[in-house]
């Protein structure tokens, strides 16, 4: 089966990490997002990082969440501006994340929204695994204090672009079964995950995570960071709340790095290629060479 008949051109942004003001982080976004086209005229997917909208903090997810309401401007502005930036630039818009709340519930979510190329929200994926780790003389950080877990995988399939893709945050992409279920049930050609590795975790697992999800499902894999600044990300007090690691990637689906950033702010540009994702599959065939008679084919359910 012919998994991406065409190829995809994505611009992944390695923004700033967030200030405390919200409409300005939204406006950084446009900027960058505009300055992607310009630089990249044909990029038909743009890609934000995670919890690009505000601190990456336990104690601010609350007071920065908005709930997803569509076309309200006042209450949703991420929302709001996340449409408007996907029609305007005619794009796949995969909007990083954005604290969300729920009214039903009150409950606090770490939310990705996609929005095709005429401003329709087409997919969300609420952050499946919270960041709660403590590695001794590292970083502590426990998502679930103020956050509440999501509870489905998400795939996604953009008749425009025909891209199916898979869709995690950050810390989901440690649990391989995501990118499994998308590869091998939905015939996704990749994983996308706006992250926010920090300087600790990053220069331990980023590249082998996103190596393992790409060589394991023959996919490319896609991590969008925050840029690190020196500072790191501030609270609205100025105190550093988080140091991104950067290193925005793309991986193909033989282990390649295709593209990768630095620390700093800055755009990445590559095409998503099906015919080589065909051939990799050709080439070393473990689609067809599992054995199940030996161990149970993982349980995954649809
Ligand atoms: N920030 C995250 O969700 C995950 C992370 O930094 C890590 O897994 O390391």
């Amino acid at each position: 089966m012919n998994v991406l008949k065409n190829k995809v051109n994505i611009s992944i942004i390695q923004l700033a990490g967030s200030k405390p003001d919200k409409l300005s982080n939204l406006k950084r976004a446009e900027d960058l997002i505009k300055e992607a086209l310009s630089k990249y005229p044909k990029t038909q997917v743009v890609v934000l990082p995670e919890c690009f909208n505000a601190p990456y903090s336990v104690k601010l997810f609350r007071k920065y969440a908005e709930p997803i309401i569509l076309n309200d401007k006042e209450n949703s502005p991420s929302v709001y501006k996340l449409s408007e930036l996907a029609k305007t630039f005619k794009i796949l818009l995969i909007g990083g994340s954005i604290p969300e709340i729920d009214l039903k519930t009150n409950k606090i979510y770490n939310t990705s929204l996609v929005f095709n190329s005429d401003g329709e929200l087409i997919g969300q994926h609420r952050k499946l695994h919270l960041f709660d780790i403590s590695i001794p003389n590292g970083i502590t950080f426990q998502e679930s204090k103020t956050l509440s877990a999501g509870d489905k995988l998400t795939t996604i399939n953009d008749a425009k672009t025909g891209l199916n893709f898979g869709l995690g945050i950050c810390y989901d992409m440690r649990f391989p079964e995501g990118a499994m279920y998308a590869a091998r049930k939905k015939n996704a050609s990749c994983m996308i995950y706006p992250s926010a590795f920090n300087t600790v975790t990053g220069p331990l697992h980023w590249h082998s995570l996103a190596k393992s999800r790409s060589i394991d499902n023959q996919i490319y894999t896609i991590l969008c960071s925050p840029s690190r600044a020196e500072e790191g990300i501030v609270d609205e007090f100025g105190e550093p709340v988080y140091k991104a690691y950067g290193h925005s990637i793309v991986v193909d689906p033989k282990g390649g790095i295709v593209c990768e950033a630095g620390e700093n702010e800055e755009i990445l540009n590559c095409e998503l290629d099906g015919e080589f994702i065909n051939e990799v599959r050709q080439a070393i065939p473990i689609g067809f060479q599992r054995r199940f008679d030996v161990y149970e084919d993982v349980k995954l359910k649809e």
